[in-house]
């Protein structure tokens, strides 16, 4: 095995050994929580350019499944675990995770602390970070993070480039795809929904032609002010049909709505994030992967109501208009990895399109 080494923006080395990939990769690094789910996390488009840390010691036991890709390409840039399975045991592994990196071009540092990395991350915030051989000068590669961007507009390598069609004999349903998991389009075809999904800079024009019952926005990677198409598209279709949003789509239609967002310090990156209903005093587990979030002090001045925040830092977690059916979730729904404790948010959307149907048709036949 290579040696092979981690190096963070405020000059943290840590080094391990490499697997996956051997070629040098930088990015914002992060963290997440999940005990189990590392395919999930890997090929979750909303962490494109990201080099992810697991703070679950044991990584890659149960292999790589076909069963479990939340996209084709995964968009990460390295993959930093305390330690590395190579002989994975499952019935339905097909391959183990450093060959699955490795064909996808991402790098991979195991046998480093990843509880001090966890902890540094949370004391500085997210910073950029580099995945190099270990035999490359710690100098040149500092100096050459400390030159780099971080990444920006990533939603325009993870989005559709074509709309597409999934039929179903259900609800019509345009899902905006800004770098979907495919968990959110398992779930609507799950509801035998006809998915027609678009690229992120389709126009409320044409997503009106397409005549749909509802509009779904998906996840995505980056900051939503990224995405003023997409802003401006949901400005245009809000209160003719009706609406729910995921993560990023939640956050794009709050600034619809006039909201504003922030970035946070470290995000919420976890299969266990505990979320409180306020409409139903009731609280959930969730999955969850954003490094933004909405403001709740800018809410006031808009037509959209706080309908959950997180239970560990009140961030906000929900919202939804106080007139047009339309709402939306920070978290993730459709799991993948993660608990499934709201799953029951893509069948009260799908009710949310038949009440409204309800009283179209009353008003047309009165
Ligand atoms: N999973 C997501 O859609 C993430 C949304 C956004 N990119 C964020 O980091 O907050």
């Amino acid at each position: 095995m290579t040696k092979r080494q981690l190096i963070l923006e405020d000059g943290t080395v840590f080094i391990g050994e490499g697997f996956g990939s051997d070629r040098k990769k930088s990015g914002e690094v992060v963290f997440n929580t999940g005990m189990s789910g590392y395919q999930e996390v890997i090929t979750d488009p909303s962490y494109c350019g990201q080099i992810v840390t697991m703070t679950y010691p044991l990584v890659g036991n149960y292999g790589i499944n076909r069963d479990d890709f939340e996209t084709v390409t995964p968009f990460i840039h390295g993959f930093v675990v305390k330690e590395v399975c190579d002989d994975p045991s499952n019935f339905r592994s097909d391959e183990n995770l450093s060959s699955y990196l490795k064909a996808n071009d991402i790098p991979g540092i195991s046998g480093i602390d990843t509880r001090k990395l966890t902890k540094i991350i949370r004391r500085h915030g997210t910073m950029k970070a580099v995945i190099a051989d270990a035999t490359e000068s710690k100098e040149e590669l500092l100096l050459e993070l400390t030159n780099q961007q971080m990444m920006t507009n990533q939603v325009q390598l993870t989005s559709a480039v074509k709309p597409y069609v999934v039929p179903g004999r259900g609800r019509r349903i345009v899902l905006v795809d800004f770098g979907m998991k495919h968990g959110i389009l398992r779930e609507l075809t799950k509801r035998n929904c006809h998915v027609t999904v678009v690229p992120y800079n389709y126009s409320a024009e044409n997503i009106l032609r397409l005549k749909p019952d509802g509009i779904m926005l998906t996840n995505g990677p980056g900051d939503p002010k990224d995405v003023p198409e997409a802003i401006q598209m949901v400005k245009e279709v809000l209160g003719k049909i009706p609406l729910f949003g995921i993560c990023l789509g939640h956050q794009l239609f709050a600034l619809a709505c006039g909201a504003d967002t922030i970035k946070m310090k470290f995000g919420h990156r976890g299969a266990n994030h505990p979320v409180k209903n306020l409409e139903l005093n009731k609280t959930y587990l969730t999955s969850q992967n954003h490094s933004y979030a909405v403001r709740p002090d800018t809410l006031k001045e808009t037509n959209l109501v706080l309908t959950e925040v997180a239970l560990n830092d009140n961030t906000v977690e929900g919202i939804k208009h106080k007139t047009y059916p339309a709402f939306t979730v920070q978290y993730h729904p459709e799991s993948s990895p993660g608990p499934e404790d709201t799953n029951h948010l893509f069948d009260n959307f799908l009710t949310m399109i038949e009440q409204v149907h309800a009283k179209k048709e009353e008003e047309t036949y009165a």
